[in-house]
């Protein structure tokens, strides 16, 4: 089995990859981008990916809900890791002189008030260990990455300041993808992507409704544009009951019937860790 997760070595997709499959010693490949882990899986040079879809701080990753549907993605598994950024530095740097800090745009949001402390610019990268990768290779003292502990290992980096993020109880979730759609066996959660078949006051309410008319807990709900015309949104339903279970296969029914149109994107169970291990020793 091959398995696709971003890169380069010390991401936390790393760690997320590395924990998922641990019992499983696939083959790896490392992408460039979060983009690029899809679609290695759409085209089938991957078996499967992992991905994040949401943190604690910064909320959805939208790359990656797009991407699921936009390549025909299924989701088979979730993992939910926890989350600890640093801020690395090459050897004789001060916290206090560095102008720039670098990193993937949802870790960064996730640490605004030690940016914020620091008065740094921003600059953008495709991964934490990326933006780590970048600053060693630089030499540069006035510049620093805002990373995991393993990339600083990596890297060869000084940790200036750990635990960073703005909340220190900060999880990110992570979704196993397949091309085809798997049969996951004690499933206890499902994601849909519902599209309105008209547009309607109250329409979300109207769906909403029919979930909690059946007593179907929701976990997770998300609005995205169709990106075809302005204020029109599908919605992304993350529910606590496996796809197959009869409640979940009435409420398909009815949205259905009243004209919505309702795709099930995977049906899995959760595993949630409760520590990281920071030393790449997954
Ligand atoms: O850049 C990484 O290390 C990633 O694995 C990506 C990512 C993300 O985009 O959310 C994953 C977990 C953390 O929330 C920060 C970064």
């Amino acid at each position: 089995m091959k398995v696709a997760y971003l890169g380069p070595k010390g991401t936390f997709s790393e760690e997320a990859a590395y924990r998922y499959f641990s019992s499983q010693k696939p083959e790896w490949q490392m992408c460039e981008t979060i983009f690029d882990v899809l679609e290695a899986v759409q085209k089938s040079n991957v078996d499967k990916g992992i991905v994040p879809i949401e943190n604690t701080i910064e909320g959805t990753i939208n790359v990656t809900i797009d991407g699921l549907l936009s390549q025909g993605l299924h989701i088979e598994g979730e993992l939910i890791l926890p989350i600890a950024m640093h801020l690395l530095g090459n050897e004789g740097t001060r916290a206090s002189e560095i102008e720039e800090i670098w990193s993937i745009p949802p870790a960064l949001a996730q640490c605004q008030e030690c940016i914020h402390e620091l008065n740094a610019e921003v600059k953008h990268f495709n991964s934490t260990a990326s933006a780590a990768q970048a600053v060693s290779e630089s030499g540069r003292s006035d510049v620093a990455a805002i990373a995991s502990q393993w990339a600083a290992e990596v890297f060869d980096l000084i940790p200036l300041k750990s635990n960073i993020q703005d909340n220190l109880v900060n999880h990110t979730r992570f979704i196993v993808l397949t091309k085809e759609q798997q049969e996951v066996e004690q499933a206890t959660k499902s994601m849909l992507v519902i599209s309105p078949g008209e547009e309607r006051p109250g329409v979300l309410s109207v769906i909403l409704n029919v979930f909690s008319s059946l007593a179907i807990n929701l976990t997770w709900i998300e609005s995205r544009p169709t990106k075809k015309k302005l204020g029109t949104y599908r919605f992304f339903v993350e529910a606590e009951l496996g796809a197959e279970e009869v409640n979940m296969q009435k409420a398909i029914t009815i949205l259905e019937t009243l004209g919505h149109d309702v795709k099930v994107l995977g049906s899995y169970y959760t595993t949630k860790l409760t520590e990281n291990r920071p030393s790449g020793k997954f």
